[in-house]
């Protein structure tokens, strides 16, 4: 599905590259759990893989399912995610107006059931800005759920979240993974989405190891 090599990153100023990567593969089926000290590069490790920070040594390469199949979907969920002006469906709306006209119809039948998922069916017509830090983490995970990406980054997606929120997040990866997404979920601490990961992922002194962890519990992965 990916695969990365020799991936370099340095910020200007600084003596010590942030990190050095030799090479490392993500199957689909495969949910890792970023693991990494504050400021071992993390975010900018997800921002790399979703394209917003531009690579500047090495490689990473996608993989379509199939030949002609599009490029895989990577949405990159923010811990404090930019949300648009204007009420939670306008947010939602905005979202399926940027999916192919074909997927369009699809979507729209899916945002009321995406709605009771996340808990927001009560908040549909209020301003986003408006919303509590989980009804906002929320939201911007039901627009990623919108976009029914290949791969979902999740930066801290459950930081300062209470366990209600948490579980509301929680259903809609699971959603998402059964539909044969593969996420990636940055985390300091272990919780309900850290539970999904079959695989560990830790930077530390400038590098990448990855281990396997326990089979996420009672999960049925559908390959992608
Ligand atoms: N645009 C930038 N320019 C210069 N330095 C940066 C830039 N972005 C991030 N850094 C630095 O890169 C390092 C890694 O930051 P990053 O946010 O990726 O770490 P992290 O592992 O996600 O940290 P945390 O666990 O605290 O969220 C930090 O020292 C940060 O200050």
């Amino acid at each position: 599905m990916l695969s990365i090599e020799r991936l370099h990153q340095s910020w200007p100023d600084q003596a010590e590259a942030l990190f050095d990567i030799e090479h490392v593969s993500w199957s689909a089926g495969q949910h890792v759990w970023l693991q990494g000290a504050n400021g071992s590069g993390k975010t900018t490790f997800m921002r790399l893989l979703s394209g917003l920070e531009p690579v500047q040594q090495g490689r990473i390469d996608l993989f379509k399912k199939r030949s002609g199949a599009e490029e895989p979907r990577i949405c990159y969920l923010h811990q404090t995610p930019y949300l648009f002006a204007g009420s939670v469906e306008r947010n939602l709306q905005f979202v399926i107006r940027s999916l192919a006209s074909a997927q369009r119809p699809a979507a729209r039948v899916a945002l009321d059931l995406g709605l009771q998922l996340a808990g927001l069916e009560g908040l549909r017509h209020q301003d986003a800005v408006t919303l509590s830090g989980g009804e906002r983490q929320r939201l911007a995970l039901l627009r990623a759920w919108l976009l029914q990406p290949d791969i979902l980054l999740l930066d801290e997606p459950a930081a300062n979240l209470d366990d209600d929120s948490v579980v509301l997040m929680h259903r809609l990866v699971t959603d998402l993974i059964e539909k044969g997404a593969s996420i990636m979920v940055s985390s300091h601490q272990k919780n309900l989405l850290t539970k999904l990961c079959n695989t560990r992922w830790l930077i530390a002194s400038g590098t990448l190891t990855a281990s396997s962890l326990e089979a996420a519990a009672s999960l049925r992965c559908r390959p992608a």
